[in-house]
């Protein structure tokens, strides 16, 4: 059975900026948190339209309905997402009974990794189910008066997609390798240090695919990751960009990979290979120092550890990097990510050269594959992912895409190898087994 809101369910009301110059609807959004006593997994509550997620380890939020909505695009895109927001913020009409980081009005959002093309997206849903240390909460925005408490249920259960077949995206394989050596040339020359490379694949189903069924998938396989949906966007990516909460800022840097075989003792000993490798500590080390130099600015103290950890997922292993701050200035986290992005895990080094590398070779558009994606509270806190391991659904097609750092020992066929590996958590979860 579709999941509705108990209260009358009011028309979308959508806002859509083109500039700071914009305006938004004037009329203040009106929200309501109450507790919720319902252990179902926050995915199976989900109805098929217009669904958002962020989940974790059986927590975090997933919504439905658009309550408002924004889409920018270009150099500002961030910026007016920000001003928006804030306009929002300041106006609501919040009735809070659970006060925990993702009560209250929450916007989920994704943004384009370049400045151009593509467009980015912060969404206030109308409904949104959260939990969080075994507290579980429903928010109902509305526009006009206080909604009723939504009714929450389990909705009915997706279908898995039927008939899928993959073909090459933007380029082959082998011209990608192509690709791959003209960047490993450029860095021997000393153009730059390291560039991120990546690919797509395009996947066509039978019928219309339901995001709900590849969602329950990675959440299942991949519980370390944070699974998430925006506006046709979604993936379980491993990547914290910037996490803001009450004062506490952290980023998990991921860089240098490694596939696993399935042989847990040879992965093992595959792991303390990459902790050692020059090649993947030296790609990791770039990105380290990215995220540490953007966030240093807003901090007072900052934990930056000498050597990473491997972090284990079913298809790859990463050398990974939790980066840790106090903030001492009202930043949002939304403004954070934008400092941030792109880091050296998706950009390279240095960031202005390597965005130019990547819009000159790479021979695809990104979209919003390896930008932020996440979620932001009124008062500026939130998580923003960066949209790793990642597709872009639209009707029965579906647009995978998979990247790998560069650096001047790179190798283009065990990077085209890599690139596959990270292909894998969407092709499994589209793949209707
Ligand atoms: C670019 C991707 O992953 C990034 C690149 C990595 C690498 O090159 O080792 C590791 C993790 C991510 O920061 C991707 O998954 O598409």
């Amino acid at each position: 059975m579709a999941l509705r809101p108990a209260a009358v369910r009011l028309a979308t009301v959508t806002s859509v900026l083109s500039g700071p110059s914009g305006s938004a609807d004037a009329t203040p959004l009106v929200v309501r948190t109450v507790a919720l006593d319902d252990d179902s997994p926050l995915l199976a509550l989900v109805p098929r339209e217009e669904s958002l997620a962020w989940v974790r380890r059986g927590e975090g939020l997933v919504g439905w309905g658009a309550a408002a909505s924004i889409r920018t695009k270009g150099p500002t895109r961030f910026r007016d997402a920000s001003e928006w927001w804030k306009e929002h913020a300041r106006s609501a009409v919040v009735r809070d009974e659970v006060a925990q980081p993702g009560t209250g009005l929450v916007a989920f959002g994704s943004f384009a990794f370049a400045d151009e093309p593509g467009e980015s997206v912060l969404v206030v849903p109308e409904v949104v189910v959260g939990r969080r240390g075994g507290t579980t909460w429903v928010t109902t925005v509305s526009r006009a008066t206080i909604a009723s408490p939504a009714a929450v249920r389990p909705a009915d259960a997706p279908a898995p997609p039927a008939g899928v077949t993959f073909v090459d995206g933007a380029i082959s394989g082998t011209e990608w390798e192509r690709v791959v050596a003209e960047a490993v040339r450029r860095i021997t020359a000393g153009e730059l240090e390291k560039v991120v490379l990546a690919r797509d694949l395009l996947a066509t189903a039978d019928d219309e695919i339901d995001v709900r069924w590849p969602l329950q998938r990675l959440s299942e396989s991949y519980p370390m990751c944070w699974t998430f949906h925006v506006d046709g966007l979604f993936g379980a990516t491993p990547e914290m960009l910037v996490r803001r909460e009450r004062g506490l800022v952290t980023s998990r840097v991921l860089a240098g990979t490694i596939r696993r075989t399935g042989d847990d003792s040879r992965d093992l000993a595959l792991a303390a290979t990459l902790a050692r490798s020059s090649k993947d500590l030296e790609e990791h080390e770039y990105a380290v120092r990215s995220v540490a130099d953007a966030l240093a600015p807003h901090c007072t103290s900052m934990n930056v550890p000498e050597a990473p950890f491997v972090l284990h997922l079913p298809n790859v292993m990463h050398l990974a990097t939790d980066v840790a701050g106090v903030i001492d200035d009202d930043t949002t986290c939304l403004e954070l990510a934008e400092a941030l992005h792109p880091s050296a895990a998706v950009g390279g080094t240095p960031t202005e050269v390597a965005k130019a590398v990547i819009s000159e070779i790479e021979g695809m558009d990104r979209g919003r594959y390896a930008g932020p994606v996440g979620w932001m509270d009124a008062s500026g806190d939130g998580e923003w992912g960066i949209a790793l391991r990642s597709a872009e659904v639209m009707g029965r097609t579906v647009r995978l895409f998979a990247g790998c750092g560069i650096v001047a020992s790179s190798e283009p066929e065990a990077e085209l190898a890599e690139a596959q590996a990270k292909f894998v958590p969407v092709r499994d979860a589209i793949s209707g087994v």
